[in-house]
């Protein structure tokens, strides 16, 4: 079994960006109203490739912003201070959820907790019209019942192993690959 596969190289992550920008266009009938929600860390970077993408195609600007989940995790720990934690309308600065199509980008969703978190998060900012979830690699196993509208590449996967995304933005380079977990 080969340590390391390569899932999506440089251009399979373009593509695959280029046609969610087409899939959201599509679905929403424009950009109007819609808003990106990039989650930390990656997820943020793709919003913003996703944005850029969507101003070429349709010529107007779409706002996008960013999220960090922690403080609305399930699995944080009760002790943790909330000294750091920034309310989500803090991280949105400002930008407003209420009555708008809420587009949530992440590079890996896996088994769904923290788009769970990121609903949470971006609920306590307002009443949205709609939220909808982008992600560059589905990998299954799934322990709620939380499904991404738009999808890169589907990703069958066993729990022994693990996709790891890199982006130019923060690792120099463009790559999806397919690890095996540490330890095992
Ligand atoms: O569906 P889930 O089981 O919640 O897993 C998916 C999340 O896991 C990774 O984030 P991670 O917490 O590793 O942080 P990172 O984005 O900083 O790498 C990934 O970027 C997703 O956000
Ligand atoms: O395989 C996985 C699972 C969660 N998050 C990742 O980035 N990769």
């Amino acid at each position: 079994m080969s340590e390391n596969r390569v899932i999506m190289d440089e251009a399979a992550i373009r593509r695959a960006l280029t046609r969610i920008a087409h899939e959201i266009l599509e679905k929403n009938k424009g950009i109007e109203g819609c808003l990106l929600v990039g989650i930390v860390s990656r997820g943020v970077h793709l919003a913003q490739r996703l944005a850029e993408r969507l101003e070429e195609i349709e010529g107007v600007t779409v706002p996008w912003g960013e999220l960090d989940v922690t403080p609305y995790r399930d699995d944080r720990e009760s002790d943790v201070d909330d000294v750091d934690a920034i309310a989500a309308g803090d991280q949105l600065k400002g930008m407003e959820v209420q009555g708008k199509k809420v587009i949530l980008v992440d590079d890996v969703l896996f088994t769904g907790r923290t788009i769970r978190a990121a609903m949470d998060a971006i609920m306590d900012c307002g009443r949205p019209e709609s939220i909808q979830l982008a992600v560059l690699a589905d990998r299954g196993h799934r322990e709620l019942p939380i499904r991404p509208d738009y999808v890169g590449k589907n990703v069958p996967t066993s729990r022994e192993e693990e996709i790891e995304v890199l982006l130019q933005e923060r690792d120099e380079t463009d790559v999806v690959r397919l690890t095996q977990k540490r330890g095992n």
